[in-house]
Parts: C-alpha cells; structure tokens; sequence
C-alpha cells in the first residue's frame, strides 16, 4: 500500500530539511534567480545557480537535487541544461522540470518534451503548461493553482493550502519548484516529498498573509514565513485531501 502524504510527515521532513541542509542546484529564469535563492535558503536548504557550461557538472555532482526550470530559455541554456541532466541521471539525482511557458512556444514545447523523456523525478506546472502534456502516471505530476495536485501512478492527492498574493507575485512557482527538489533530497518517495513541500509553501503564504498588505509586502512576509514555519502550524492548517476518487 503507497503511502499517502500527510502533515506530519510534511513536518518530519521540513525538520529533516533544517537539519540536513540539502544542496539543490537551479537551472532557473534570470527573472527569479533571487527570489528562489532565498526562498530555499530559508526553508533550510543550499541553492547554487550558475548556468555555465564549464561548471554546470561540478555543480550537479555537489547538488543533492536539481531544478530545470525553462523560463528565459535561449540556445546556451539548452545545451548546459541537456548536460546537467545527464550528469544528475548518470549519478541517481532526482531532479525536477518547470516547463514555464511551453503553451507559448512550439519550440519550448518540444525541448521539454525531450526533457520529460530524459525521466524528471517531477514535472510541475499551471494548468496551462501541464495540460500539454500526456496523462502517464510517472514521473509525478504536479499542476498548481488555488488548489495543487498530484498524482504518480498510485496516488492522487489535492493541496489546498497557499494565498491568491501567490499568483501576484512572480516566482512563486519557480521557488516552489526549489522546495520541492530540497523534499526530494530528503525523502525517496516523490509524491510525498513534494506534497509536503506544497504545504509548506502554502502553509507559510497563508501565515504571510496575515502580515501583509498587498502583494509586494507579502513576498518578503513570504520568506519570513517560510524560514520560521514549524510542525504546530503544519499540525494545524495543512489542507491534504486523497484525490482518488
Ligand atoms: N489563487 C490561489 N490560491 C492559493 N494558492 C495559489 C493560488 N494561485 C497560485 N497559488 C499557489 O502559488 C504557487 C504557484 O502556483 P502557480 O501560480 O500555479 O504557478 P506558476 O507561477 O508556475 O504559474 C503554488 O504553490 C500554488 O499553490
Ligand atoms: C517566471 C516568470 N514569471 C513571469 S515572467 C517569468 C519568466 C519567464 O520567462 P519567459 O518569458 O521566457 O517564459
Ligand atoms: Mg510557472
């Protein structure tokens, strides 16, 4: 029987996280690179960014986990991003693909076709880019919005936590996508390390909102939230529901 995320595994991991520090490196769009950084250094782990192609595979080989992620894609970050890919499939890394944007563009589109065949442990997106892509159970799937879901090929779970300040602020998918590589480093099972970070992520923006007052004030209440969240307010809020049916 697969186990189903739930929050205190969510809390367990989170504490994991804190404790072991995992490194995760970001092939991430020039708009976010900050915005990420920080958001997975405060939820415990160590982000590295370069997008060089003659350091991209000692970064991997160091990383515990690696974020794909293919906003602002032009022709040089194709290449590094085929290379790390290689290197963190060759050394058993999972890494995670954000396809940003491929509804836009052809061409995106089928660069992260070719990526989804290179076996993401996670493909994750809105709505709009994951419906571009076929229905396999495997590797998880993940399509965010007001309500999150997931599903491999035994499960499907609903998040139900986050902010609509998320939407208004750019980056939160692409930091999301940070959190989850930095579960993934410390859990296997991949439906229930990025279910945990999802409510992390969520659990946190909604005590962020608290604080706020518009969407500006609410990412910097954001990484505040996310650096201080603990397994009470976990305990309390998560919103997991079992999709199955
Ligand atoms: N209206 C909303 N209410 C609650 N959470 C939201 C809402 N819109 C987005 N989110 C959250 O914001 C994060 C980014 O999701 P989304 O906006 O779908 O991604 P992207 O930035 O890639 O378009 C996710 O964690 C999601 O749960
Ligand atoms: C993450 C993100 N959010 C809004 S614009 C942006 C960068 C996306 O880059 P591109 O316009 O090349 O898709
Ligand atoms: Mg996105």
């Amino acid at each position: 029987m697969l186990e189903l995320p739930s929050s205190s595994r969510a809390a367990t991991l989170l504490a994991q996280v804190r404790e072991r520090r995992p490194r995760v490196h970001c092939l991430m769009n020039t708009v976010v690179q900050k915005f990420t950084a920080d958001g997975i250094t405060v939820v415990g782990g160590i982000p590295s960014m370069t997008s060089s192609i003659e350091e991209i595979e000692s970064f991997v080989a160091k990383a515990d986990a690696l974020v794909v992620n293919l906003g602002t894609l032009d022709r040089a970050r194709r290449e590094v991003i085929r290379l790390a890919v290689d290197v963190a499939n060759a050394a058993g890394k999972p890494w995670v693909l954000d396809p940003v944007h491929c509804d836009y563009s052809p061409s995106r589109l089928a660069f992260a076709n070719e990526l989804v065949a290179l076996g993401p442990a996670i493909v994750r997106g809105n709505t709009a880019e994951m419906s571009l892509f076929e229905e396999t159970g495997s590797p998880v799937r993940i399509c965010t919005g007001p309500v999150d879901r997931l599903a491999d090929d035994g499960r499907s779970v609903r998040i139900a936590n986050g902010h609509r300040w998320m939407a208004a602020v750019t980056g939160t998918g692409c930091l999301t996508g940070g959190v989850i590589a930095a579960f993934m480093a410390v859990e296997p099972d991949t439906l229930v390390a990025a279910a945990s970070a999802l409510v992390v992520t969520g659990v946190s923006a909604e005590l962020a909102a608290r604080e706020a007052k518009g969407p500006g004030s609410f990412g910097v209440a954001f990484l505040d939230a996310l650096s201080e969240v603990g397994a009470g307010d976990l305990l309390q809020h998560a919103r997991i529901e079992d999709d199955q049916n």
